[in-house]
């Protein structure tokens, strides 16, 4: 999962993951994380996602990153919001209504690019990754938030030998080892598989989706 993989989908339109309404997990769950709407969300691996605009809906202004331009360009076209773009040391950053939104790697992330952020939306992130760069996503997220950050984090589990990710499986059991040391809560888990046809002629037998409260 290098970054060419990532342009290439993005390049060739291959965006299943890209919905085209608001995540209503999303919608559902954030209340839990009990945040003045004042506070900034932190979006990594943001994609165009629709629930970028709903999070700023609420009040939060909105820091992503993503490493495909397009899928910003296309966020700011798609959605009237006139983005303008500045550059900060490696990343270009797309900013304005709201949004301040950092195109380039993740892992190229320096924690005074995000001073001030404590909460945190990942929803097909961690899961975008395949295991190894999982672990080292995670710590580098803990290693650019200053304490007391809380996530909202969504999952799918499915036997990973049914189908090749992305996206990925990632068990309870990993998403616990992974967080270590923070308060884990899960919040909902329901078998989707019937929400995803091509996943089950794939030859899933079964997906998993989980929402966490993950707090530090
Ligand atoms: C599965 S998509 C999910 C996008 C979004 N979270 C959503 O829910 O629609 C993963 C996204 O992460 C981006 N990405 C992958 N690796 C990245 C990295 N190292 N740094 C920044 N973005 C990355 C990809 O280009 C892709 O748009």
């Amino acid at each position: 999962m290098d970054a060419e993989f990532w342009q290439t989908r993005w390049q060739r339109g291959e965006i299943g993951f890209h919905k085209a309404s608001t995540n209503p997990l999303l919608q559902r769950w954030w209340p839990r994380l009990e945040l003045n709407n004042a506070e900034p969300v932190w979006v990594p691996l943001c994609g165009k996602s629709l629930d970028l605009l709903w999070l700023r809906s609420q009040g939060h202004p909105v820091v992503g990153v993503e490493l495909a331009r397009s899928a910003l360009e296309a966020f700011s076209a798609e959605h009237h919001l006139n983005l303008s773009w500045r550059q900060a040391g490696e990343f270009d950053v797309a900013e304005g209504a709201g949004f301040e939104l950092f195109c380039g790697d993740f892992f190229a992330l320096r924690p005074d690019q995000l001073v001030g952020i404590r909460a945190v939306y990942d929803r097909a992130a961690l899961i975008a990754l395949p295991a190894e760069m999982r672990a080292l996503y995670v710590a580098h997220q803990r290693a650019l938030l200053p304490r007391g950050w809380r996530m909202l984090l969504v999952t799918l589990d499915y036997p990973q030998e049914q189908r090749p990710g992305p996206p990925f499986s990632v068990s309870d059991a990993e998403v616990r080892r992974l967080y270590a040391g923070c308060d884990i809560q899960l919040l909902e888990e329901s078998d989707v598989l019937a929400d995803h046809a091509v996943f089950a002629s794939q030859g899933m037998r079964s997906l998993v989706e989980r929402v966490y409260l993950i707090a530090d």
